[in-house]
């Protein structure tokens, strides 16, 4: 296999490493399932054991966002009612399901993670929003918030880690 997963020191985040190529991108290789190339189990249970988690997450944005532009839109103007009216509606389509997750915030989250499923990788204490942070600890491994609010956004997330 041509592809290795490192960590970002600076970014504290996986990225993919092309070891023919020596080209480096932070998506996921198209068509390679990442868990099971070299160094993917190592990076998890090192995140593990720092008391890191790993999520994804589905992000509308609206009018009183932090930054109200996204790969989607330059300039979102919806309300933040409109906005967890969209979320609510992604959240009737997702029921449980994780594929159809990943499948919906890639198409729709107003974050740059969408073009990863929403993957946000594995991240610590401190690093996230708090109430991103808070909703996402107080999850288990594969379960899924309700929508919550954060300065970016409406959010639904699933802790994948
Ligand atoms: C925290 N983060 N990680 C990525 C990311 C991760 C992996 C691959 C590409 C982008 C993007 C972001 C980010 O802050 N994106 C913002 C939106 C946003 N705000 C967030 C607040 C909390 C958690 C995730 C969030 N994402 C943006 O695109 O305007």
């Amino acid at each position: 296999m041509v592809w290795e997963i490192r960590m970002s020191q600076s970014r504290g985040m996986a990225y993919y490493f092309n070891t023919e190529t020596k080209t480096a991108q932070w998506e996921p290789p198209a068509g390679v399932d990442v868990n099971s190339l070299p160094g993917a189990d190592y990076l998890a249970s090192a995140a593990k054991t720092q008391g890191q988690v790993r999520a994804s997450h589905l992000l509308v944005k609206h009018s009183g966002s932090r930054r109200p532009s996204s790969w989607k839109e330059d300039n979102i103007t919806r309300s933040k009612a409109e906005a967890e009216d969209i979320l609510r509606g992604y959240q009737a389509q997702i029921g449980g399901d994780a594929a159809k997750f990943a499948a919906l915030a890639q198409q729709h989250s107003d974050c740059s993670s969408h073009a990863r499923g929403g993957d946000l990788g594995w991240f610590g204490p401190g690093q996230m929003q708090r109430p991103f942070e808070e909703a996402t600890y107080a999850l288990q491994p594969g379960q899924m918030s309700d929508i919550i609010s954060t300065e970016s956004g409406v959010h639904l997330i699933l802790r994948t880690a």
